[in-house]
């Protein structure tokens, strides 16, 4: 369905918990989410009910994040009833990749098409460091086995923050040129957890981009599945490529295709978006499929 702005919105992110086994810095406090926010979210039947909806007004991809999407319990089977919705052509998951080795073969067969990795840095005591408590070696493991069970594309979202990571992001170049890898340099953005966003902490895609190609040469090449914001490059002589989301510095919000719903059932037409339609509430309320549909399209037709 296209909104005020003739955007083709096909896009919905789903965050199917706010909980996360990871304590990123810039995102998430170290005490994490309240158990108490944790009583509202949606049932995994309310979850696939609208997404069925949303199908009727037009969406076609689906990306289940979170918090951590895999801590949420039973997500095969969500993902497999999401999967049996005709008009779903598409059903990715963003993930820190922490659980994903073990269910990699479960997720696959409830019908995954594709997975994007998290990963702000290869160095194992500083992915610690970020991620507070995370091990670098599970997610090796995790983006191994997609690569080994043949899933394309495998992408990384690699957030770069001065003085953290930036001095890895011809490492994470090398990556991309030795291995059929997708990695995204996203720029850090003022969202999560507020009190670690400094702007001096931003890198902006035109640093990074200066930075690589000190070294590297890149180029168009083929376009590279997917639905969201990155522009991709090929790097001469190697195997996957280099993407930029420039979030801060050249938004993309002229050719955004997406809306998102929370895990607690609150639809939000932009990442930004202060208003939000309660999809819960109007469960709660017995709302037939027409009134839920209504909902979503006017959330759409008014997008930011
Ligand atoms: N400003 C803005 N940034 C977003 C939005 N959605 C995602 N991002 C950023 O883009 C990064 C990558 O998002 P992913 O979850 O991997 O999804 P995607 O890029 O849409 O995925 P593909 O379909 O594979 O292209 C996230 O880590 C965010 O930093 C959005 O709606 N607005
Ligand atoms: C919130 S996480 C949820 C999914 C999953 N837990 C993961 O980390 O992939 C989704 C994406 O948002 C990115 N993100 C979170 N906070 C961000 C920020 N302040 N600026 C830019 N990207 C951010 C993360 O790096 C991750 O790629
Ligand atoms: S970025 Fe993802 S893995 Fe890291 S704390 Fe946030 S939700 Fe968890
Ligand atoms: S800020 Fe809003 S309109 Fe812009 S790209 Fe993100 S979700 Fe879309």
């Amino acid at each position: 369905m296209f909104d005020n702005y003739d955007r083709n919105i096909d896009y919905l992110r789903v965050s199917v918990t706010d909980k996360c086994n990871l304590r990123c810095k810039y995102c998430m406090a170290e005490e994490g989410i309240e158990d108490s926010s944790h009583a509202n979210i949606l049932t995994l039947g309310e979850i696939v009910g609208l997404v069925r909806v949303a199908a009727c007004v037009g969406i076609r991809k689906v990306r289940l994040t979170g918090g951590e999407p895999l801590v949420r319990k039973n997500i095969t089977k969500l993902i497999a009833e999401i999967a049996k919705i005709p008009q779903i052509c598409d059903i990715a998951i963003t993930t820190n990749g922490m659980l994903f080795a073990d269910m990699a073969e479960e997720l696959s067969a409830a019908g995954l098409t594709r997975v994007n990795f998290s990963l702000d840095s290869l160095e194992a005591d500083r992915f610690r460091y970020i991620t507070s408590r995370g091990n670098l070696s599970d997610v090796v493991r995790s983006i191994t086995k997609a690569m080994e069970m043949g899933m394309a594309p495998i992408k990384i979202n690699t957030v770069v923050m001065k003085g953290i990571n930036d001095h890895e992001i011809l490492a994470f170049v090398e990556l991309a040129k030795k291995m059929l890898l997708h990695v995204r340099f996203i720029e850090f953005m003022p969202v999560g957890n507020l009190p670690f966003y400094k702007t001096d902490r931003v890198v902006t895609v035109s640093e990074i981009r200066e930075i690589i190609e000190h070294k590297y040469e890149l180029y168009k090449g083929a376009v590279i599945q997917g639905n969201g914001p990155a522009k991709s490059y090929q790097i001469r002589g190697g195997m996957g490529t280099v993407g930029f989301i420039s979030a801060m510095s050249d938004h993309f919000c002229g050719e955004c295709n997406r809306i998102r719903m929370t895990a607690d059932g609150k639809l939000r037409s932009c990442l930004f978006a202060k208003e939000e339609f309660n999809l819960r509430l109007a469960l709660q309320n017995h709302a037939s499929n027409e009134t839920l549909a209504d909902i979503f399209s006017k959330a759409i037709r008014e997008k930011p």
